[in-house]
């Protein structure tokens, strides 16, 4: 499943709002038993009683639903785990939930317990003097939790914004901007390249299908050198591990780009480095280089052990060959992560 799991989580209302709408709730109870035909001494006590257990549920339940909608961080697929640390710390998203949960617990207890005392009062006015010192406690009780609630709250917005990816052979492109990475991406899987935010980056990120693979662009994450990011940049990327099963890294040999052969190499190696999963580079724009360059391009890939192909995406040359190695190599790589 990798599914964006965050997606159904429902709103986090804050305390006053929370209260609001339980408070609500509580007076249309109330104007229901009210109307009823009951002996004059003991409506005042119905009324009140109803009123406390509708709030108590309204609370206990909504806090009950925010655990219940939220997947639990630890059962999740590894990319989500990782974007759950890196957008909110696990640690402290779990505490919330911790808090939830005693909020809730003790809201639904609080309910029973002045329902009950509300039933033993002698006068109305007693009765809605416990209502009143039941609200006062819960109001307490919220305002105890709104720093957890505030959080979720926030990280929420962040995590449902994650992009949804298909549990299928998954290939990353990567490389120096301009190499010709959405030209390749949009050749390979037809126009249809759906763009998705990603918390990281403001260009999103950019997921095609080719057939049953997936192929996703990350403009602004693997397209300069790694050693520039700061922690949190460098997290998302190595979350990437996580969803990738191929990382296909394209050089521009002909360095129209902008960048020259020398630093798209050395990203290649950083890159290298961070990844755990294999990498195939396609040495782009082999009609715009000279021999010369894409001569050393080859040399460089060999002295490292690396498999390529050359292609021009633009011109579309050998684009049947590099599908034909990248679902090869990505769907090894899936086979052996789903044994
Ligand atoms: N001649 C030639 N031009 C190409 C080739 N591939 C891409 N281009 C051109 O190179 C330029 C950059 O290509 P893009 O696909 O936008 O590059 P990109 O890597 O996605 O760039 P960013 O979105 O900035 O990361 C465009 O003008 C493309 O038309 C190729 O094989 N040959």
């Amino acid at each position: 499943m990798k599914e964006n799991p965050f997606k159904k989580m429902p709103t986090i209302l804050m305390p006053n709002e929370l209260m609001e709408k339980a408070l609500r709730r509580g007076e249309k109870v109330a104007e229901e038993f009210r109307k009823k035909e009951v002996p004059r001494y003991l409506k005042a006590k119905i009324v009140e009683e109803n009123k406390v257990r509708t709030i108590a549920s309204v609370i206990s339940d909504n806090l009950q639903k925010y655990i219940d909608k939220t997947p639990p961080v630890r059962k999740l697929p590894k990319f989500y785990q990782e974007m759950v640390e890196v957008l909110a710390g696990i640690d402290e998203f779990k505490k919330c939930m911790g808090a939830f949960k005693w909020a809730s617990d003790l809201v639904r207890k609080l309910g029973n317990e002045y329902a009950k005392k509300i039933r033993k009062a002698r006068t109305p006015q007693e009765a809605a003097k416990l209502r009143k010192e039941f609200v006062g406690r819960v109001k307490s009780i919220l305002k105890q939790i709104h720093p957890e609630m505030a959080f979720i709250a926030v990280a929420r917005e962040k995590l449902k914004e994650l992009p949804t990816f298909k549990e299928l052979p998954t290939i990353v492109i990567a490389g120096y901007p301009n190499v010709g990475k959405s030209t390749l991406l949009k050749k390979l899987t037809g126009a249809d390249v759906e763009i998705n935010s990603y918390p990281f980056t403001t260009k999103g990120i950019n997921v095609g299908y080719l057939e049953e693979f997936q192929i996703i662009d990350t403009p602004g994450l693997l397209d300069r050198p790694l050693h520039e990011r700061n922690d949190i940049e460098l997290q998302a990327i190595l979350a990437l591990n996580y969803l990738a099963n191929l990382i296909l890294f394209i050089i521009d040999a002909s360095e129209y780009c902008g960048f020259p052969i020398e630093s798209q190499i050395k990203l290649l190696d950083e890159i290298r480095e961070l990844f755990k999963i294999p990498i195939f580079v396609a040495i782009n724009k082999v009609d715009l280089a000279d021999e010369e360059a894409v001569k050393k391009v080859e040399e460089e890939l060999r002295k490292r052990s690396l498999d390529y192909i050359k292609i021009s995406a633009d011109k579309e040359l050998n684009l049947e060959e590099l599908k034909k190695e990248i679902k090869r190599r990505a769907f090894e790589e899936f086979k052996k992560a789903h044994m």
